[in-house]
C-alpha cells in the first residue's frame, strides 16, 4: 500500500493543462523528487495532494484511502500530511516553539514540539522569535513543524532554495536523515537535477504536465528516455545524423551504435562534456583548444571541430587549462553518449 498514490490525475487552468493524467506511487519511507522546468506542474500536483488545489480528475489516495476523487475531497487539515514551501511560513508573532506546536492537536503539543524541536537542533531555541533566527535556523523549524505531527506523507516545495549553497548541502543531508527516522511518503518539488539525484530515492522528470521519465536518479542520468531528459542533466553536444546499415551514426568525433533505431533513420547523438578524457592512446582523436576556464574541481575546456561546427566542449578532471591552440588527444567514454531518434 502506497503512502501516497496519484492516478490519471490532470488539472487544468482554464484553456491551460497543467498537470496531465500522472500517476505516481510513493511508498512510506520513500523520497520522491518531482523535478522539471518551470512552469512543468510541480506545484499543483504538490497542491492537489496537499488539498489547496480542488481535484478536476483522477484520484489521490493517502495511505490505501482515497483523500480526493471526482465525487469530493477531504479538507487540507484532514489528510494528514506536513507542508514544507520555500519560504518556510513562519508566524512572525509567535515563538519557535509556539510555531511549532500550531498544528499539533494532541494535548501535549508543547512537549511533542519540543521534542521536534530537540531532533532539528534547536531544543535551546524554542523562546525565540523566528526573526532571531538565521534563514537555516529558520527552515529547521519549518521542518520541525511538518514532522512533529507525525504526518504518513510529507510535501515540500523547493525547500532549500533560499539557503546559501554550503548551508543548502548541509541542511539537506540532515533534512534526509531526519525524513527517513520518521517513515513518511515524501514528495519533494525541486528544478535542480543534482538536489533532486542527491535526495530522491526515484525522480519524477516532469514535462508540460506529463511524467517523461519516473525512476531512480541512476536511471534517469544514465539511461534517459529522451533528448530532453538527458539534457535537463546536463547540456550536452549534440550531433544530427543518419543511422547507417552498420546500425551507427557518424559523427564527429567517430561512429555510436544507434540499437534502438532503424537503418536510414535520423538520429541526433548527444555527448556529455563528462563523456570526454584526454587520451594518448591511438584509438583517440587529436583536437585543437578554442578556450579553457577553470570551474573548480574540473575545467570547460572548448574544442575546434573545423567549419561549421559548433565547438566540442568538455568537462575535464582534473581540471586541465591548456592555452589556445594546444593540440589535445580526446575520446569519449560511450556509457555518457545516447542516440535518440531526431
Ligand atoms: N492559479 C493558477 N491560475 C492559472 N494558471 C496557473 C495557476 N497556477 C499554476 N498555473 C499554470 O499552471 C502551469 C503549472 O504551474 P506550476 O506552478 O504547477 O508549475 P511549476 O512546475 O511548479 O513551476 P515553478 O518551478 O516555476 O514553480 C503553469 O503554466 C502555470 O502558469
Amino acid at each position: 500500500m502506497a503512502g501516497l498514490a496519484f492516478s490519471n490525475v490532470t488539472h487544468r487552468f482554464g484553456q491551460r493543462i497543467a498537470v496531465d493524467d500522472l500517476n505516481i506511487e510513493i511508498e512510506a519511507g520513500e523520497v520522491v523528487c518531482l523535478l522539471g522546468p518551470s512552469g512543468c506542474g510541480k506545484t499543483t500536483t504538490l497542491r492537489l495532494a496537499a488539498g489547496l488545489e480542488t481535484l478536476q480528475q483522477g484520484r489521490i489516495a493517502i495511505g490505501g484511502h482515497v483523500v480526493a476523487d471526482e465525487r469530493g475531497s477531504l479538507a487540507p487539515e484532514k489528510r494528514h500530511v506536513g507542508l514544507i514551501f520555500q519560504d518556510y511560513a513562519l508566524f512572525p508573532h509567535l515563538s519557535i516553539l509556539d510555531n511549532v506546536a500550531f498544528g499539533i492537536t494532541r494535548r501535549d503539543a508543547l512537549a511533542e514540539a519540543q521534542a521536534a524541536l530537540d531532533k532539528v537542533g534547536l531544543g535551546d531555541r524554542g523562546r525565540s522569535f523566528p526573526h532571531m533566527l538565521s534563514g537555516g535556523e529558520q527552515q529547521r523549524v519549518a521542518l520541525a513543524r511538518a514532522i512533529a505531527p507525525r504526518p504518513a506523507v510529507m510535501l515540500m516545495d523547493e525547500p532549500f532554495s533560499g539557503l546559501d549553497v554550503r548551508l543548502r548541502d548541509r541542511v539537506r543531508d540532515e533534512t534526509l536523515a531526519l525524513l527517513a527516522s520518521t517513515g513518511a511518503a515524501v514528495l519533494l518539488v525541486t528544478h535542480d537535477p543534482e538536489e533532486a539525484m542527491r535526495m530522491a530515492s526515484r525522480i519524477a522528470l516532469m514535462r508540460a504536465g506529463r511524467v517523461v521519465q519516473l525512476g531512480t536518479p541512476e536511471e534517469l542520468y544514465n539511461r534517459p528516455a529522451d533528448a530532453g531528459a538527458a539534457r535537463f542533466f546536463a547540456e550536452a553536444n549534440s550531433f544530427a545524423g543518419t543511422v547507417g546499415d552498420d546500425g551507427q551514426v557518424a559523427t564527429p568525433l567517430g561512429p555510436v551504435p544507434a540499437p534502438a533505431l532503424r537503418p536510414g533513420s535520423r538520429a541526433e547523438v548527444l555527448i556529455r562534456p563528462h563523456a570526454l578524457r584526454l587520451d594518448d592512446s591511438g584509438q583517440s582523436l587529436p583536437l585543437r583548444v578554442l578556450r579553457a576556464r577553470l570551474l573548480g574541481a574540473d575545467s570547460l575546456v572548448e574544442f575546434d571541430l573545423g567549419p561549421g561546427l559548433s565547438p566540442l566542449v568538455a568537462r575535464l578532471s582534473p581540471p586541465h587549462l591548456p592555452p589556445a591552440g594546444t593540440e589535445m588527444r580526446i575520446s569519449v567514454d560511450p556509457g555518457q553518449c545516447f542516440v535518440f531518434a531526431a
